[in-house]
């Protein structure tokens, strides 16, 4: 099986061909793929497969009323974490999925172009940008609405390396996250997420914990700049998370009430990623992700 391995920001994954729709991948299987020492290694693993191919891309392909045929694909991210489990979507992977896409000659991607990509999350789409990929997220969501508008925090989140358990708010990009904010740099630096940190209550689906800290001045140029390191459900700590940096953003956004600065500069170990919120005529809110992908190297598993 011909494989490449491909990072955006330093999240990476390793990407599997998968045109036929022939390919099953058991959740052992993805897993054993991802580990660092017994297969390639990486934080993910993605496939990709025409949605009308697979039986999570037909029920997502209804949903959002396409068509994909054996002509003109929409293709549907099938994207594991490190441990085997399903996630309904990864914003370094959407980036990465498209680049590879384009590699591979299964779809083109000229600028000014956009190209639809089904996620267990629905339908995304990515547009070539200066510094890589824009990809389009859809809107933002408190996880818990009630307890978010009544206190700007739903949760309490504890993890090695903080004095006391402190207030977080969980966010839902498609997939969940809970963002903690911290005091300073130094605070961030000196966690150790090797463990994974506890949040109570947990969101229903688990969750992502983005720890994030406001740079001095927050708001720069109309910019807003933020700091962010990551636990990933079913990974660990990651060097970047592209729906975690959205959700930080979001949250950061709802805590220092800076709806205006629409454009935040999100650093994470692994580099640099830009987040833009859009209003809806509903009042909910678009999201773009933009940063680079990198596809590292291909081979050949023979095992
Ligand atoms: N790294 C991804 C998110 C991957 C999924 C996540 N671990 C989950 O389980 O929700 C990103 O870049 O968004």
């Amino acid at each position: 099986m011909r494989f490449t391995k491909a990072h955006a920001t330093g999240n990476d994954f390793v990407m599997i061909n998968d045109a036929a729709g022939q390919l099953h991948l058991p959740a052992q299987q993805a897993a054993q793929l991802c580990d660092r020492h017994l297969g390639i290694g990486a934080d993910g693993l993605i496939r990709a497969v025409p949605a009308h191919r697979t039986e999570d891309g037909r029920t997502a392909l209804t949903r959002a009323e396409l068509t994909s045929t054996d002509e003109a694909p929409v293709w549907f991210m099938d994207y594991r974490n490190a441990d085997g489990t399903a996630a309904e979507m990864c914003g370094n992977g959407v980036r990465a999925f498209a680049h590879f896409l384009v590699a591979e000659r299964l779809a083109e991607l000229t600028e000014g172009d956009s190209l639809p990509v089904l996620t267990r999350a629905g339908l995304r789409t990515v547009q070539r940008v200066p510094e890589g990929y824009a990809v389009g997220m859809g809107i933002w969501s408190f996880i818990d609405p009630q307890m978010a508008s009544e206190s700007a925090s739903d949760s309490l989140v504890q993890a090695r390396g903080l004095t006391d358990p402190r207030p977080a708010l969980s966010i839902s990009m498609g997939n969940p996250h809970t963002v903690v904010a911290l005091p300073d740099a130094q605070t961030l630096q000196q966690l150790d997420l090797h463990a994974a940190p506890t949040v109570e209550p947990v969101p229903p689906q688990g969750t992502n914990v983005e720890f994030v800290v406001p740079a001095d001045p927050l708001v720069e140029g109309g910019v807003g700049r933020i700091q962010m390191r990551v636990h990933e459900r079913g990974v660990g700590e990651t060097l970047s998370c592209g729906t975690g940096t959205c959700a930080a953003a979001a949250a950061v956004r709802v805590w220092v009430g800076a709806d205006a600065v629409n454009t935040w500069q999100v650093a994470v170990p692994g580099g640099e990623v830009t987040v833009t919120f859009a209003s809806r005529s509903d009042g909910a809110e678009d999201v773009t992700l933009a940063g680079p992908a990198v596809l590292v190297y291909s081979g050949e598993l023979t095992a």
